[in-house]
């Protein structure tokens, strides 16, 4: 039998880092073609192991698993997916280590995976049989809802972890029905049994009671420390089934992530479902009809080998000089042009940006700069949008789409440290219906966009299904706070003698704001929520609009429901007056509704100097109070002729409504 050959050439590193250190390629030579196609490359692991020529071995079909783990945030996903690493040698500790220090500085900041990863691990188990095992990293926000669903959709199984100290939260059970929809083999894991609050016997009944699933064989383990991850290693070659034996079908592969690489193109993530895909094919992306010739396909061991075929059940990455990552989108199917497959994989779906916000660059002269930095960042984000807007008040910027506030975050952030820019951001708005007078369906992201009230016929806003888990003691104050925000009632679940999920369609506007951060504080941390889009609702939907110094604020502007608007008025008013610095003559603040003003204060004039005191020869304090009066002037913008700091224009995020 002819085997599969790779002669490898490149460094260990660990997944985590392959988040940060993607665009270097470590790359080895490509074997001769084999000729039977039920065996994989597997290459030699080892601690830095550099791989030479022939230290390859193979594995048939039958001895690949390709799985997952899912978990709440911070039950210890990560933690045990490095553990899988250092266990079956695949990553040395003191690579883990380096790696872990060097790795991507806003997933390390907010403690969250963000994007996927994958590495394949060579484990021989306790009989001596040879296993090559795939792990698929998902991510860890609702914002990738989908590439989780899609990550998973590339698996047999999944490693379901969950605290020991803490139970079922609510993205254990979002991403739990995500895993039995997609078929997937689940093996629950308590983690953290090492804590002296774990309270094993408790979280095991909640899995079985809630989830249905049986526990008699749960694994507990200490991601931690290390303790019991080789039953999890046997677990996996024993529990996950091996992937389905499709190769005389046509090609079908589905892209579970993408990414652009300054030097390759976009580099694909894929699971080979049915047929083979070889170097030098001509595919074709069945959803977007594209159509590219395979130059590089390998595998990810966590590092780039290259091969020269992938068969049904494989794991790998390929580029084929595709230009941007909307070319070769996350769960579009892979076929080949020749021979093409019937129908595509299912769960394809373009996702669409949900939340919208406005970015201006504070010095006007860094407006190319923020174009060519987004230009970019949309290379590498399919889900990323943005169309150039010009606002009387700001000038211009760009009005930017997407998923959710974390991944809005996030492109702050990179567009700031990463390509220096200062940026004013307007407060996040959701994406709105508009049936205009004669018929028309707009969709609105931006306040400024709405057409007059006489012009409307109907307005719609996008809900979610909301779901809380919480101990029983704050069912209360949760109901209190989804109907304060518009929240309809569903169902409540008594999922243990002190555990309920309480169920609520809400729009989505009310959750992107501050819902998540007063959840919390009304559940003094314990309660934990996920959502999911359930389409549009019409409702009683105005403009707030906010004038200043008798000037009309667009940036400052609010679409909310009639209902809210007189309270969201006068506290948005009054939150203005906190942020907005004295200027040398009176400012009002008003917020109106068409004409009718319903809300108005005023900012009393400067009568001192800040450097008045500072008589005399102090020379050196004057310039620091005048340094720092200038530092704070970086991030304003003037509104007319007043200067109006940045967190003014995210008050509608920071009002003390709770
Ligand atoms: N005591 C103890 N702490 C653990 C264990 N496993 C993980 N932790 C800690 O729990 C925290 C969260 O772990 P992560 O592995 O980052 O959690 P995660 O689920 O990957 O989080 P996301 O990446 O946001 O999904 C970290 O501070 C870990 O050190 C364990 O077995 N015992």
């Amino acid at each position: 039998m002819a085997l599969l050959g790779a002669h490898c050439g490149a460094n260990s590193s660990s997944l985590r880092n392959l988040a940060t250190k993607r665009s270097a390629p470590q790359l080895c030579r490509a074997a001769p073609a084999p000729t039977v196609p039920n065996e994989t490359a597997l290459p030699a692991g080892g601690p830095g192991a550099k791989y030479a020529a022939g230290q390859c071995t193979k594995v048939p079909v039958k001895n690949i698993r390709n799985f997952s783990i899912i978990a709440h945030i911070d039950h210890g996903k990560s933690t045990l997916a490095d553990q899988l690493l250092l266990k079956t040698n695949t990553v040395a500790e003191r690579d883990m280590v380096e790696q872990f220090m060097d790795s991507n500085d806003i997933e390390r900041e907010r403690g969250i995976t963000i994007k996927l990863n994958s590495a394949r691990m060579r484990y021989t188990d306790s009989q001596g049989e040879l296993y090559a095992l795939n792990l698929i990293d998902t991510p860890g926000h609702v914002d990738f809802a989908y590439e989780v669903s899609r990550s998973l959709a590339a698996c047999e199984g999944a490693l379901l972890v969950v605290d020991a100290s803490q139970g079922v939260e609510a993205q254990t059970l979002a991403n739990v029905w995500l895993a039995l929809e997609n078929d997937l083999e689940v093996i629950p894991v308590l983690n953290k049994i090492d804590l002296p609050g774990a309270d094993p016997d408790r979280v095991i009944s909640e899995i079985e009671d809630i989830i249905g699933l049986d526990c008699t064989d749960i694994l507990k383990v200490s991601a931690k420390v290390g303790l019991g991850i080789d039953d999890v290693l046997e677990a996996i070659v024993k529990r996950v089934p091996p992937p389905k034996n499709t190769v005389d079908k046509p090609l079908r592969a589905l892209i579970y992530d993408s990414y652009y690489d300054a030097y390759r193109g976009v580099i694909c993530q894929f699971r080979v479902v049915d047929g083979s895909v070889s170097r030098g094919d001509r595919i074709l992306m069945m959803n977007t009809g594209k159509e590219h010739i395979v130059d590089e396909i390998g595998v990810l061991a966590p590092n780039k080998v290259t091969v020269d075929t992938l068969y049904c059940g494989e794991v790998g990455y390929m580029a084929a000089q595709i230009k941007s990552v909307k070319d070769a989108r996350v769960g579009d199917t892979i076929t080949l042009s020749k021979n093409q497959a019937q129908e595509p994989l299912p769960g394809y779906v373009e996702v669409q940006p949900m939340v919208y916000c406005g970015l201006f660059p504070t010095d006007s002269n860094q407006y190319q700069d923020l174009r060519v930095a987004l230009d970019k960042l949309q290379l590498n984000d399919a889900a990323l949008r943005f169309e150039p807007e010009i606002s009387t008040a700001m000038g211009f910027g760009f009005r930017c789409g997407f998923l959710g506030l974390l991944h809005m975050e996030i492109v702050q952030e990179r567009l700031e440290r990463e390509y220096n820019l200062q940026l004013i951001t307007t407060a996040p708005t959701v994406i709105y219906k508009c049936v205009t007078a004669d018929g028309q369906e707009l969709m609105i992201n931006s306040p400024a966009d709405l057409p007059e009230p006489q012009k409307r016929r109907s307005m719609a806003e996008p809900y979610v299904r909301l779901e809380m888990v919480t101990p029983t003691d704050y069912v209360g104050n949760l109901i209190e706070l989804a109907t304060s925000r518009r929240g309809e009632y569903q169902e409540m679940r008594y999922l243990t003698e002190n555990r309920t999920t309480l169920v609520f369609d809400i729009p989505l506007a009310e959750v992107v704001t501050d819902y998540f951060d007063v959840l919390k504080s009304r559940s003094k941390g314990y309660a934990s929520m996920e959502y999911q889009m359930i389409g549009f609702r019409e409702n009683d939907l105005v403009k707030l609009e906010i004038k200043i110094n008798g000037e009309p604020a667009d940036a400052l502007s609010v679409i909310t429901h009639r209902d809210n608007s007189y309270k969201l008025g006068k506290q948005l008013v009054s939150k203005l007056k906190e942020l907005i610095p004295r200027q040398m003559f009176k400012v009002p603040i008003q917020a109106c509704i068409g004409v009718k003003v319903i809300a108005s204060e005023q900012i009393a004039p400067y009568r001192k100097d800040v450097t008045a005191k500072c008589y005399g020869g102090d020379i050196s304090r004057k310039k620091k109070l005048l340094s720092k009066q200038a530092e704070g002037k970086k991030r304003m913008k003037a509104l007319g002729r007043v200067e109006v700091p940045q967190e003014a224009f995210m008050a509608v995020l920071n009002l003390d409504n709770d």
